[in-house]
Protein backbone atom coordinates (compact mmCIF):
# COMPACT_ATOMS: atom_id res chain seq x y z
CA UNK A 1 0.00 0.00 0.00
CA UNK A 2 1.04 3.47 -0.91
CA UNK A 3 -0.31 7.43 0.07
CA UNK A 4 0.15 10.18 -2.59
CA UNK A 5 -0.83 13.23 -1.80
CA UNK A 6 -1.17 14.93 -5.33
CA UNK A 7 -1.23 19.11 -5.77
CA UNK A 8 -3.46 19.60 -3.03
CA UNK A 9 -5.23 23.06 -2.28
CA UNK A 10 -7.17 23.88 0.85
CA UNK A 11 -7.79 26.44 3.42
CA UNK A 12 -10.74 27.83 5.55
CA UNK A 13 -13.13 29.91 2.98
CA UNK A 14 -11.17 32.34 1.28
CA UNK A 15 -7.83 31.73 3.68
CA UNK A 16 -5.73 29.46 1.25
CA UNK A 17 -3.28 27.97 3.60
CA UNK A 18 -2.21 24.56 1.24
CA UNK A 19 -0.70 25.91 -1.89
CA UNK A 20 -0.49 22.89 -4.20
CA UNK A 21 1.15 20.28 -1.94
CA UNK A 22 2.39 16.53 -2.82
CA UNK A 23 3.97 14.17 -1.06
CA UNK A 24 4.10 11.04 -3.38
CA UNK A 25 4.80 7.35 -2.83
CA UNK A 26 4.61 7.07 0.46
CA UNK A 27 5.77 3.41 1.33
CA UNK A 28 3.49 1.43 3.85
CA UNK A 29 5.30 0.92 6.56
CA UNK A 30 7.11 4.32 7.00
CA UNK A 31 7.13 6.96 9.30
CA UNK A 32 7.18 10.49 8.33
CA UNK A 33 7.65 13.48 9.94
CA UNK A 34 5.77 16.96 9.06
CA UNK A 35 8.08 19.85 9.80
CA UNK A 36 7.62 23.30 10.31
CA UNK A 37 7.39 26.05 12.22
CA UNK A 38 3.63 27.58 14.00
CA UNK A 39 0.80 28.18 11.32
CA UNK A 40 2.79 26.39 8.69
CA UNK A 41 -0.48 24.51 8.12
CA UNK A 42 0.51 21.04 9.41
CA UNK A 43 -2.64 20.82 11.00
CA UNK A 44 -4.65 21.81 8.18
CA UNK A 45 -2.83 19.00 6.06
CA UNK A 46 -3.65 16.16 8.77
CA UNK A 47 -7.35 17.64 8.62
CA UNK A 48 -7.53 17.95 4.93
CA UNK A 49 -6.35 13.66 4.68
CA UNK A 50 -8.85 13.01 7.27
CA UNK A 51 -12.06 14.85 5.25
CA UNK A 52 -12.46 17.16 8.09
CA UNK A 53 -11.89 20.13 5.53
CA UNK A 54 -12.48 19.84 1.43
CA UNK A 55 -9.46 20.69 -0.45
CA UNK A 56 -10.61 23.06 -3.64
CA UNK A 57 -8.06 21.03 -6.16
CA UNK A 58 -5.75 17.87 -5.79
CA UNK A 59 -6.09 14.28 -5.14
CA UNK A 60 -5.90 11.92 -2.02
CA UNK A 61 -4.79 8.51 -3.01
CA UNK A 62 -4.14 4.98 -0.86
CA UNK A 63 -2.89 2.26 -3.37
CA UNK A 64 -4.94 2.66 -6.43
CA UNK A 65 -8.14 4.60 -4.90
CA UNK A 66 -8.57 7.93 -5.03
CA UNK A 67 -10.23 9.19 -1.43
CA UNK A 68 -10.39 12.55 -1.88
CA UNK A 69 -14.36 12.60 -1.77
CA UNK A 70 -14.83 9.52 0.08
CA UNK A 71 -17.51 10.29 2.83
CA UNK A 72 -15.63 11.32 5.94
CA UNK A 73 -17.14 8.08 7.82
CA UNK A 74 -15.99 5.89 5.31
CA UNK A 75 -12.02 7.52 5.29
CA UNK A 76 -12.03 7.09 9.03
CA UNK A 77 -12.08 3.32 8.28
CA UNK A 78 -8.66 4.08 6.50
CA UNK A 79 -7.32 7.67 7.75
CA UNK A 80 -7.11 7.60 11.34
CA UNK A 81 -6.46 11.03 12.80
CA UNK A 82 -5.72 12.05 16.28
CA UNK A 83 -6.35 16.41 16.63
CA UNK A 84 -3.96 18.61 18.66
CA UNK A 85 -6.96 19.14 21.26
CA UNK A 86 -8.05 15.70 22.05
CA UNK A 87 -9.35 16.64 25.77
CA UNK A 88 -12.67 14.67 26.66
CA UNK A 89 -14.78 15.05 29.72
CA UNK A 90 -17.29 11.51 29.55
CA UNK A 91 -17.38 9.38 32.17
CA UNK A 92 -16.00 6.63 30.19
CA UNK A 93 -13.43 4.61 31.24
CA UNK A 94 -9.58 4.83 29.73
CA UNK A 95 -10.79 0.74 27.98
CA UNK A 96 -14.42 2.04 27.18
CA UNK A 97 -12.87 4.90 25.38
CA UNK A 98 -10.35 3.21 23.36
CA UNK A 99 -13.16 0.50 22.47
CA UNK A 100 -15.11 3.22 21.57
CA UNK A 101 -12.97 5.06 18.94
CA UNK A 102 -12.27 1.43 17.59
CA UNK A 103 -16.15 0.24 17.26
CA UNK A 104 -16.86 3.89 16.01
CA UNK A 105 -16.45 3.33 12.26
CA UNK A 106 -18.39 -0.27 12.22
CA UNK A 107 -21.62 -2.09 14.71
CA UNK A 108 -21.63 -1.35 17.84
CA UNK A 109 -22.17 -5.69 18.83
CA UNK A 110 -18.64 -6.01 20.64
CA UNK A 111 -17.01 -9.17 20.01
CA UNK A 112 -14.29 -10.84 21.80
CA UNK A 113 -11.91 -9.82 19.79
CA UNK A 114 -12.70 -6.39 19.86
CA UNK A 115 -11.95 -6.76 23.69
CA UNK A 116 -8.15 -8.68 23.28
CA UNK A 117 -7.75 -5.66 20.76
CA UNK A 118 -8.16 -2.84 22.90
CA UNK A 119 -6.08 -5.03 25.50
CA UNK A 120 -3.53 -5.34 22.97
CA UNK A 121 -2.96 -1.66 22.04
CA UNK A 122 -3.32 -0.60 25.79
CA UNK A 123 -0.13 -2.99 27.19
CA UNK A 124 1.57 -2.17 23.50
CA UNK A 125 1.50 1.54 24.86
CA UNK A 126 2.44 0.95 28.34
CA UNK A 127 -1.21 1.96 29.42
CA UNK A 128 -2.60 -1.24 30.71
CA UNK A 129 -2.30 0.29 34.58
CA UNK A 130 -4.60 3.17 33.09
CA UNK A 131 -7.73 0.96 31.61
CA UNK A 132 -10.06 1.32 34.43
CA UNK A 133 -9.05 5.28 35.45
CA UNK A 134 -11.77 7.62 34.14
CA UNK A 135 -10.73 9.46 31.30
CA UNK A 136 -11.40 12.96 32.72
CA UNK A 137 -8.96 12.01 35.73
CA UNK A 138 -6.18 11.87 33.33
CA UNK A 139 -2.91 14.09 33.57
CA UNK A 140 -2.12 15.49 30.06
CA UNK A 141 0.32 13.58 29.18
CA UNK A 142 -1.78 10.66 29.88
CA UNK A 143 -4.87 11.91 28.20
CA UNK A 144 -1.79 12.17 25.48
CA UNK A 145 -0.96 8.96 24.98
CA UNK A 146 -4.31 7.62 25.54
CA UNK A 147 -5.55 9.40 22.15
CA UNK A 148 -2.49 8.05 20.12
CA UNK A 149 -3.92 4.88 21.65
CA UNK A 150 -7.40 5.89 20.26
CA UNK A 151 -5.91 6.45 16.98
CA UNK A 152 -4.26 3.55 16.21
CA UNK A 153 -6.62 0.74 18.03
CA UNK A 154 -8.42 0.48 14.46
CA UNK A 155 -5.19 -0.60 12.99
CA UNK A 156 -6.27 1.84 9.54
CA UNK A 157 -3.95 2.23 6.41
CA UNK A 158 -3.00 5.57 7.72
CA UNK A 159 -2.15 6.98 10.89
CA UNK A 160 -2.13 11.05 11.19
CA UNK A 161 -0.96 12.20 14.69
CA UNK A 162 -0.82 15.89 15.09
CA UNK A 163 1.87 16.83 17.77
CA UNK A 164 1.34 12.99 19.41
CA UNK A 165 4.59 14.19 21.64
CA UNK A 166 3.80 18.07 23.05
CA UNK A 167 2.82 17.79 26.55
CA UNK A 168 5.03 14.02 27.34
CA UNK A 169 8.13 13.99 29.32
CA UNK A 170 11.13 12.21 28.09
CA UNK A 171 10.81 9.03 28.75
CA UNK A 172 7.21 9.26 27.75
CA UNK A 173 7.95 10.83 24.10
CA UNK A 174 10.77 8.24 23.53
CA UNK A 175 8.35 5.24 24.77
CA UNK A 176 4.99 6.04 22.95
CA UNK A 177 7.03 6.52 19.32
CA UNK A 178 8.63 3.46 20.11
CA UNK A 179 5.67 2.01 21.03
CA UNK A 180 4.15 3.15 17.33
CA UNK A 181 7.10 2.43 15.65
CA UNK A 182 7.04 -1.68 16.40
CA UNK A 183 2.95 -1.35 16.30
CA UNK A 184 3.72 -0.16 12.83
CA UNK A 185 5.78 -3.25 12.23
CA UNK A 186 2.73 -5.46 11.72
CA UNK A 187 0.18 -4.12 9.49
CA UNK A 188 2.39 -1.69 7.88
CA UNK A 189 0.33 1.38 7.75
CA UNK A 190 1.71 4.73 6.64
CA UNK A 191 1.95 7.08 10.15
CA UNK A 192 2.57 10.54 9.22
CA UNK A 193 3.46 12.90 12.57
CA UNK A 194 3.60 16.43 12.88
CA UNK A 195 6.78 16.85 15.65
CA UNK A 196 8.02 20.47 16.56
CA UNK A 197 11.05 18.58 18.09
CA UNK A 198 13.50 18.15 15.51
CA UNK A 199 15.75 15.65 17.36
CA UNK A 200 12.94 13.46 17.91
CA UNK A 201 12.03 13.19 14.24
CA UNK A 202 15.64 12.61 13.39
CA UNK A 203 15.15 9.42 15.44
CA UNK A 204 11.98 8.32 14.63
CA UNK A 205 11.69 9.17 10.99
CA UNK A 206 12.30 7.54 7.98
CA UNK A 207 11.48 10.65 5.80
CA UNK A 208 10.77 14.02 6.70
CA UNK A 209 8.10 16.81 5.16
CA UNK A 210 9.66 20.82 5.54
CA UNK A 211 6.43 22.95 5.43
CA UNK A 212 6.42 26.79 5.33
CA UNK A 213 3.30 29.14 4.63
CA UNK A 214 1.10 25.87 2.97
CA UNK A 215 4.35 25.07 0.96
CA UNK A 216 6.45 22.10 0.73
CA UNK A 217 10.16 23.31 0.82
CA UNK A 218 11.77 19.61 1.24
CA UNK A 219 11.07 16.13 1.28
CA UNK A 220 13.68 13.50 2.19
CA UNK A 221 15.41 11.64 4.41
CA UNK A 222 16.24 13.32 7.87
CA UNK A 223 20.17 13.35 7.20
CA UNK A 224 19.62 15.24 4.23
CA UNK A 225 16.79 17.29 5.06
CA UNK A 226 17.92 18.79 8.55
CA UNK A 227 21.37 19.57 6.62
CA UNK A 228 19.61 21.82 4.13
CA UNK A 229 19.87 25.90 5.03
CA UNK A 230 16.11 25.90 4.56
CA UNK A 231 16.18 24.66 8.17
CA UNK A 232 17.47 27.46 9.94
CA UNK A 233 15.54 30.06 7.29
CA UNK A 234 12.15 28.30 8.02
CA UNK A 235 12.70 28.43 11.69
CA UNK A 236 14.48 31.38 12.16
CA UNK A 237 17.29 30.03 13.85
CA UNK A 238 20.77 29.36 13.19
CA UNK A 239 21.81 25.05 13.15
CA UNK A 240 24.11 23.11 13.14
CA UNK A 241 23.54 18.98 12.10
CA UNK A 242 25.96 17.05 14.09
CA UNK A 243 26.36 12.78 15.05
CA UNK A 244 26.61 12.21 18.35
CA UNK A 245 28.77 9.59 19.65
CA UNK A 246 26.39 6.86 19.17
CA UNK A 247 25.22 8.06 15.86
CA UNK A 248 22.42 9.52 16.68
CA UNK A 249 21.55 12.99 14.45
CA UNK A 250 21.60 16.18 16.72
CA UNK A 251 20.29 19.68 15.62
CA UNK A 252 21.85 22.29 17.15
CA UNK A 253 20.00 25.39 17.44
CA UNK A 254 20.23 28.85 18.61
CA UNK A 255 18.83 32.08 18.00
CA UNK A 256 20.70 34.35 15.39
CA UNK A 257 23.44 36.50 17.06
N1 LIG B 1 -10.52 27.42 11.52
C1 LIG B 1 -9.69 28.28 10.94
N2 LIG B 1 -10.13 29.37 10.28
C2 LIG B 1 -9.30 30.24 9.66
N3 LIG B 1 -7.95 30.10 9.65
C3 LIG B 1 -7.43 29.03 10.30
C4 LIG B 1 -8.26 28.07 10.97
N4 LIG B 1 -7.45 27.12 11.53
C5 LIG B 1 -6.19 27.48 11.20
N5 LIG B 1 -6.18 28.61 10.48
C6 LIG B 1 -4.99 29.31 9.93
O1 LIG B 1 -4.33 28.43 9.02
C7 LIG B 1 -2.92 28.60 9.12
C8 LIG B 1 -2.27 27.25 9.35
O2 LIG B 1 -2.68 26.77 10.62
P1 LIG B 1 -2.36 25.29 11.09
O3 LIG B 1 -3.10 25.05 12.38
O4 LIG B 1 -2.59 24.36 9.98
O5 LIG B 1 -0.78 25.40 11.37
P2 LIG B 1 0.21 24.41 12.13
O6 LIG B 1 1.41 24.29 11.27
O7 LIG B 1 -0.49 23.16 12.52
O8 LIG B 1 0.57 25.29 13.41
P3 LIG B 1 1.07 24.88 14.91
O9 LIG B 1 2.45 24.32 14.78
O10 LIG B 1 1.07 26.22 15.59
O11 LIG B 1 0.08 23.92 15.49
C9 LIG B 1 -2.66 29.61 10.24
O12 LIG B 1 -2.41 30.87 9.68
C10 LIG B 1 -3.96 29.60 11.02
O13 LIG B 1 -4.21 30.85 11.64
Amino acid sequence: MTLSIENIKAGYGKINVLKDLSVPDIEGGSFVGLIGPNASGKSTFFKTLAGLITPSAGKILIGADDVTWLRRRDRARRIAYMPQAYGCNALLSVFESVLLALKQTTGWRVEKDNLDRVSDTLNALGLAHLANRGIADLSGGQAQMVAVAQTIVRAPEVVLLDEPTSALDLHHQLSILTSVRSEMGKKKPVVMAALHDLNLAAKFCDRLVLLREGVILADGPPDRILALPEIGETYRVETDLERTKRGALYVDARLPA
